[in-house]
């Protein structure tokens, strides 16, 4: 259960930049975290060990984002471009009708395709298929700051699943399975710039992501100075995560809370259109770059406490029938209000 906060905690992770961290600092670190992810399920982390700063990660979202649509479009994913052969890394694009959800977004998974796992017949959407890049000219060293950016996102994932596993009484290795042939996804989010309505619409709450808990294990999300993301506490009040500069927003997802047999929580979220945070220079609206950890195809999840496993492979298939961009056909996935690798909260 979440518990009544009024803001989030931070999590300052300096101490994983020191070549040999103490064991005190390590389980010091650990039970911060397991606080976290029993009371508010997400927390800001500060002094993560990246080699990127807020700068550099939204300027490689803006870079993307400010190519024009027809090159955009050649990498869109089949359900939007039929022609194409992608599945499931790529582009999707905003949909119109969707003010609530209205974002375009570029998914790229780990620089070396994962491992496929042998079905007896043919698969609609190939979880381990490699990703699609623009150009080079239309997008500078963006492959290979994307495919950096996902590598350090893994592997600071990785460290944090280390630590929950000592917080939840289990050796740091207990997920390792979980890294063989991960399916982690990068998303670069562009919310274009609404504009609102004057009167008593504008008493409203706006939004352009709906209330929603993640699926997976452990997301990791960069949000630019806009703002805008709220989380929703025991009370039913929507905190405000307001931006914290160069901070990444990390919480977890239904499978984690399962894994943790209840002690961790799913908390849900939302984002906020015009919530009053700074305007983008460029005048793009808001962007936003969320990291899911996800496990491989193959990998089993089940519980720290033991009993009903499911496979990851098709855990994530059986989500996929409510996220947006994989509805059948293009009229449908126009007329769900969903978002995409998040349920959409009934
Ligand atoms: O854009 C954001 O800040 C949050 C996006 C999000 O919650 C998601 O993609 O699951
Ligand atoms: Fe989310």
């Amino acid at each position: 259960m979440t518990t009544s906060f009024s803001s989030l905690p931070v999590v300052d992770l300096s101490i994983l930049s020191s070549p040999q961290p103490s064991e005190q600092d390590l389980q010091a670190l650990s039970t911060q975290l397991y606080d976290v992810f029993a009371t508010t399920g997400f927390a800001y982390l500060i002094n993560a060990p990246l080699s990127f700063d807020h700068e550099d990660v939204f300027e490689l979202a803006g870079d993307f984002f400010s190519m024009n649509e027809a090159q955009k479009l050649q990498l869109a994913k089949k359900t939007f471009v039929k022609s194409n052969k992608n599945t499931y890394r790529g582009y999707f694009p905003t949909q119109p009708g969707q003010q609530d959800n209205l974002k375009e977004g570029f998914e790229v998974g780990p620089a070396q395709a994962p491992r496929r796992r042998s079905f007896g017949r043919p698969q609609k959407f190939d979880l381990t298929e490699p990703n699609v890049w623009p150009d080079e000219e239309e997008f500078t060293d963006g492959r290979c700051r994307l495919e950096q950016l996902h590598a350090e996102l893994q592997s600071l994932s990785s460290t944090l699943l280390s630590l929950l596993a000592v917080s939840l009484g289990k050796q740091p290795e207990f997920f390792s399975s979980y890294l063989e042939d991960s399916l982690s996804t990068l998303r670069l989010l562009h919310y274009p710039p609404q504009t609102s309505t004057p009167g008593p619409a504008s008493e409203e709450v706006k939004l352009c992501c709906t209330p929603h808990t993640d699926s997976g294990i452990l997301t990791l999300l960069h949000q630019d100075p806009t703002g805008g993301l709220e989380v929703l506490n025991a009370s039913g009040e929507w905190v405000a995560a307001t931006y914290v500069p160069n901070s990444i927003v990390v919480n977890i997802g239904d499978l984690l809370a399962r894994v943790s047999g209840g002690r961790f929580v799913a908390t849900m979220h939302r984002v906020r259109t015009s919530s009053g945070g700074a305007s983008r220079a460029d005048g793009m609206g808001r962007c936003s770059v969320p990291f899911f950890f996800e496990p491989g195809e193959s990998c089993i999840v089940r519980s720290v406490d033991g009993g009903e496993s499911v496979v990851y492979g098709e855990y994530v298939r059986k989500k996929m029938g409510t996220w947006v961009e994989y509805q059948d056909e293009p009229e449908i996935a126009i007329s769900v209000a969903g978002a995409s690798r998040i349920a959409v909260a009934a």
